[in-house]
């Protein structure tokens, strides 16, 4: 059995044993996800972290690329109770040390005391303790990566459906999950994805019924141009975000965003909406919240501790979700979302 390690800020090294070799380092998470490991992995908002699942069997039914999210596997590392064969070798071919056989059980309770820690991982024939406590000493925090952008969005502005009949939408690729366009595009809109360094000139070329701020990984204060970009069209253009795309639009709104300790992973979190009292079962995965909404409206919110969940203000034709409504993995609950969105789109009557 080849071995591995996780050195664990505040000194402790848990082994393993080592289902793709090499050494590592990131921000040690989990999800509470039972099912959807394909698209979690493939997620890019788990760039520069590295992902434990809390439930202990993961890869029962295969690796199938039309569930990726993205294309490739956006965690450092992948920490589980048993991995099977199948995982084990995709991810040996995507370069990402894997592990299992450890207490996993031991580490989520870890995570949720102390929080969301750095780590370093080794493992395969070489590894050694002193190799994943040299990954640790060089690990730094998620707010640190200051350009994670650059990691994971598009390099050049490209169409999605062009000859829709739907809402034109720009939509700020910060980290894009797929299935956020393709749930515009299968109502019918023309989905421009932009990289998540455009400018206010980029997006006044393409004139856009909506502006779309995706998901993404990393702390949403990193995310600069993209904040410039609604203040720039606050007021003259709808804006709608998911998740990271929330975070930043209530920050150029007068709002504030702050590290949780442990944040919200999995599939089965709850969400209130405050008007109709409707409880929804939803997605997330994210480790900063909004603080202070701002110029928004806290229109739905985590039943299990309070945090803003959506975010909306008629005035400015703004909508904002900080779960996941595109699910994968997940439920299906709040699909709606994207028919309010693109109505939003249809109906704003803004004049500047
Ligand atoms: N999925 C996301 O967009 C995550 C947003 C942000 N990176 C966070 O962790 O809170």
């Amino acid at each position: 059995m080849e071995t591995a390690y996780v050195a664990l800020e505040g000194g402790r090294v848990v082994e393993a044993r080592s289902r793709a070799p090499g050494t590592t380092r990131g921000e040690l998470v989990f999800t509470t996800a039972y099912t959807g490991y394909e698209e979690s992995l493939t997620d890019p908002s788990y760039e520069e972290q590295v992902l434990t699942f809390s439930y202990p069997l993961i890869g029962n039914y295969g690796v199938r690329e039309e569930r990726f999210e993205s294309d490739r596997v956006h965690p450092r590392a992948v920490v589980a109770r048993e991995l099977t064969d199948d995982v084990a070798e995709w991810l040996t071919e995507e370069d990402v040390p894997a592990i299992d056989h450890l207490d996993t059980r031991d580490l989520v309770t870890g995570i949720r005391e102390e929080g969301a820690m750095k780590c370093g991982i080794a493992a395969g024939p070489d590894a050694t303790e002193e190799a994943a406590r040299a990954e640790l000493s060089e690990c730094k925090g998620m707010s640190e990566h200051t350009d994670i952008g650059q990691q994971v969005s598009v390099a050049e502005r490209h169409t999605h459906n062009p000859n829709g009949d739907g809402p034109h939408v720009a939509l700020v690729d910060c980290g894009a999950k797929g299935s956020i366009t393709s749930s515009l595009v299968e109502r019918g809109a023309v989905v421009d994805i932009l990289p998540y360094d455009a400018t206010a000139a980029d997006v006044e070329h393409l004139d856009p019924d909506i502006l779309f701020i995706s998901n993404g990984p990393g702390d949403p204060e990193n995310f600069t141009a993209a904040h410039a970009l609604v203040e720039e069209f606050v007021g003259e253009v709808p804006l709608a975000g998911i998740c990271l795309g929330q975070q930043v639009i209530a920050g150029a709104l007068d709002g504030e965003t702050e590290k949780m300790d442990f944040g919200h992973r999995g599939v089965n979190q709850p969400v209130r909406d405050l008007r109709s009292g409707r409880v929804v079962m939803t997605t997330q995965n994210h480790g900063y919240t909004v603080s202070e909404p701002g110029r928004l409206e806290v229109t739905q919110v985590n039943v299990n501790d309070d945090t803003p969940e959506g975010l909306e203000s008629d005035d400015l034709d703004v909508i904002t979700r900080q779960y996941h409504p595109e699910a994968n993995p997940g439920p299906n609950d709040s699909l709606d979302f994207f028919d309010d969105v693109l109505a939003l789109a249809e109906d704003a009557e803004l004049t500047a």
